[in-house]
């Protein structure tokens, strides 16, 4: 079997006295669509955060490609990487945050556009074509001058989902894409997904929408206080959950 894009192995971690990741072991295959649910606080956003090493985890490992992810191992001790060296790992994990994070001052095709030529040196002409492209995919062709404070909030999601996809990354995280899109433009950015699953990109995405998870999703990871208490295909995870903490989720946001 092929190395795994994301591999997590009993990873913790704790802010002060609250231990929020406890015990984390997940793996995502290539070309997977993996969707974490779980009541606010359970840990979801600190797992994905842990991944591109925005979080740096107490114990265990994290692996993209294969590769530690913030460390580099010599003997048996693990050294943490030169903030260049992390930069560079975070530069082919793409991540859609909650909040956005455009830069203000640049339009809507700046933002798209700057991105991999700043971190990937791509030419130029062809990189503003491509994010001409992705943002139509989106449905904001018509916004491409656009600053995000002239943006609504979701027009803003989506500037942010079509920059992540600029850098063709082979790994994107959402932290809850769909939150501020309207419920049209929902189904658009799943085909975008779907896609970007057939061609080999894994995603992982934290999110409270359960239609999200049945359709976009290869896995459904259920977590709850820190653990991950159950996962399998949605079908199974959704419509059969085994765990009484799913069950009790699953009722109170359907
Ligand atoms: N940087 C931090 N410092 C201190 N506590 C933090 C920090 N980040 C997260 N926490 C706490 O860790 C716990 C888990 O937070 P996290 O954001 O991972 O949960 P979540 O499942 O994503 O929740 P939500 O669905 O509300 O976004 C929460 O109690 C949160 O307040």
């Amino acid at each position: 079997m092929s190395t795994p894009v994301v591999e997590l192995a009993g990873v913790h971690k704790s802010f002060g006295a609250l231990h929020v990741l406890r015990g984390i072991d997940l793996t995502a295959e290539a070309g997977t669509v993996t969707v974490i649910l779980g009541p606010s606080g359970s840990g979801k956003s600190t797992l994905l955060r842990t991944i591109n090493h925005l979080e740096k985890v107490d114990r265990g490992r994290v692996r993209v490609d294969g590769e530690l992810i913030g460390y580099r191992r010599s003997g048996n001790r693990l050294y943490e990487l030169s903030e260049r060296q992390i930069l560079r790992q975070r530069s082919r994990i793409g991540f859609v945050f909650q909040n956005f994070n455009l830069f203000p001052h640049l339009t809507a095709l700046e933002n798209v556009a700057e991105a991999p030529i700043a971190a990937l040196r791509r030419p130029r002409a062809q990189t503003y074509e491509r994010a001409r492209e992705l943002l139509a995919r989106v449905g904001l062709a018509d916004r491409a001058g656009a600053y995000p404070r002239q943006l609504s909030g979701g027009q803003q999601q989506r500037v942010a989902i079509a920059r992540a996809l600029a850098l063709e990354p082979r790994l994107i995280l959402f932290d809850e894409p769909t939150s501020a899109l309207d419920p049209e433009l929902v189904a658009e950015v799943l085909d975008v997904l779907r896609e970007l699953a057939r061609s080999g990109t894994t995603m992982i995405v934290v999110t409270h929408e359960i239609g999200f998870a049945r359709e976009a999703a290869d896995t459904v990871i259920f977590m709850d206080e820190g653990r991950i208490v159950e996962q399998g295909p949605p079908a199974r995870v959704l419509d059969d959950p085994r765990h009484l903490r799913t069950r009790a989720f699953l009722s109170r946001v359907r």
